[in-house]
């Protein structure tokens, strides 16, 4: 079996005095989609912010390839890529501007890549449209595109479904599973009836936490 990419040991989070979860343990193996669930306030997002190193109010280990992930800082945030929940895009720039500023601290990507993966995620003939006068779902999109540039093995991507029309969720769906079939691995949370085959589940919120 694959060692985890990334492993999670007795979390515990607490906000206000309140117990967010704890003694949460899973495994993030390659090859998989992982959702993570639970009702509003059960700490989803701030879960995935953990996970993405974005968020320390928790205890417990956090481990990448089998290492802690704080001694592993450079190598984890190298080969993860979050998208939050809020699209990210600032509305003066383009999405060939946006998606290039997405690409920060990574490789430079020609042009011609950039507007590829804008025309994939259907944002063909908007490219140099200011973001200010796209639509919600269209400026989601402009982030999305992220993702068909993406070679990071593990993605993080809180409530990506957001404001998408259904051929966008079926795209995106076909990407998540693509990404686990190539050996990546994908945590997700959704409010959108997300139904992949074999897909793992993290809840929150009182259910049970599952090992995955
Ligand atoms: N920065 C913060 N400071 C204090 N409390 C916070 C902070 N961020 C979130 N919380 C609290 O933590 C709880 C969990 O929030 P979170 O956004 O993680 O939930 P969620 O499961 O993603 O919810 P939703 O389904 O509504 O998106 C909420 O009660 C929220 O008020």
């Amino acid at each position: 079996m694959s060692e985890p990419l990334l492993q999670a040991v007795n979390l515990q989070c607490e906000r206000d005095k309140r117990i967010l979860f704890r003694d949460l343990s899973f495994s993030i193996l390659p090859g998989t989609v992982t959702r993570v669930e639970g009702p509003n306030g059960s700490g989803k997002t701030t879960l995935l912010r953990i996970l993405a190193g974005l968020n320390d109010a928790w205890s417990g280990d956090l481990l990448w390839c089998g290492d802690s992930r704080s001694t592993q800082r450079e190598d984890f945030l190298r080969n993860m890529l979050y998208l939050g929940h809020r699209p990210g895009i600032k509305s003066l720039l383009t999405p060939v501007e946006n998606l290039r500023a997405l690409m920060a601290g990574r490789q430079p990507v020609p042009d011609r890549v950039l507007r590829e993966a804008l025309d994939g995620t259907g944002l063909a003939g908007f490219q140099d449209v200011p973001c200010r006068n796209l639509s919600a779902g269209q400026q989601r999109r402009v982030a999305l595109a992220r993702l068909l540039i993406a070679d990071e093995p593990l993605w993080l991507l809180d409530e990506v479904f957001t404001a998408i029309d259904a051929n966008g969720v079926a795209a995106i769906e076909a990407l998540l599973q693509q990404r686990a079939a190539e050996g990546g691995a994908v945590v997700v949370t959704t409010h959108h009836d997300l139904r992949l085959p074999g897909m793992k589940s993290i809840e929150l919120g009182g259910g049970q936490n599952d090992e995955c």
